[in-house]
């Protein structure tokens, strides 16, 4: 059953834990994007906003974060109450250390590549990993249109998980809607995160709803 994360990028941050209230019974996780304005050109939020909406929901918190330096802010997201933490391949010349941070710290560990990064530059620590997440858009802003060529990274990421029996799921980030979802999914793609596609709209259960039949 393919998972799907909201990203609350795109909710209305006045009002964050009935956003998240509103979203809740629909969907699997709750991505929160984190910029830091060096590694993206946007500024979001912090481990502060992540402690405020903690206690909103139990459904676990997916932490994106674009920022550089991530190993001096792992240790403050998961006391916050980050539940996966995601860390981009090109913030990271000590990819492998960051990885284990994040799992001794005892919260689940991602990577994420941007969608001019190859496979081959994660292929070492695919096994460590609980989670990739391939990025379908340029990493900073919500509402951007898919970008087509990042499909063959998903199947390769799928391949490559059944030829070494690997865990990880396979998460995709950007211009998701009716149709590019499908398209992740037939790719591999175990959990869609949508922010515009869900946030903007008025039937916030109604958009959750199309996004799931589409993928039928
Ligand atoms: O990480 C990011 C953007 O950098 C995403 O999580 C966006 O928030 C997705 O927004 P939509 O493309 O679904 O509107
Ligand atoms: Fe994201």
């Amino acid at each position: 059953m393919t998972k799907i994360a909201p990203s609350i990028l795109s909710a209305d941050f006045s009002k964050l834990g009935d956003e998240i209230k509103d979203v809740e019974p629909d969907v699997d996780y709750i991505h929160v994007d984190v910029m830091d304005g060096h590694f993206v050109p946007n500024i979001t939020i912090g481990p502060l906003i992540v402690e405020a909406i903690r206690p909103k929901t139990s459904l676990p918190l997916d932490v994106h974060l674009m920022i550089e330096n991530p190993e001096n802010y792992v240790k403050a997201f998961v006391e916050a109450g980050a539940d996966i933490i995601s860390v981009h391949q090109e913030a990271c010349p000590h990819l492998h250390r960051v990885i284990q941070q994040i799992k001794n710290e005892g919260a689940k560990a991602g990577v994420v590549i941007n969608p001019a990064t190859p496979v081959s530059h994660i292929e070492p620590i695919l096994g460590d990993v609980d989670l990739v997440l391939v990025m379908t858009v340029n990493p900073g802003f919500g509402g951007q249109s898919f970008i087509e060529s990042t499909v063959p990274k998903i199947k390769a990421l799928d391949e490559l998980r059944k030829q070494h029996n690997y865990k990880y799921e396979i998460e995709i980030d950007g211009g998701v809607k009716k149709g590019t979802a499908k398209t992740c999914v037939d790719a591999g793609a175990d959990v869609l995160v949508a922010g515009s596609a869900i946030f903007n709209q008025d039937n916030r259960q109604k958009a959750i709803k199309s996004i799931k039949s589409s993928l039928k």
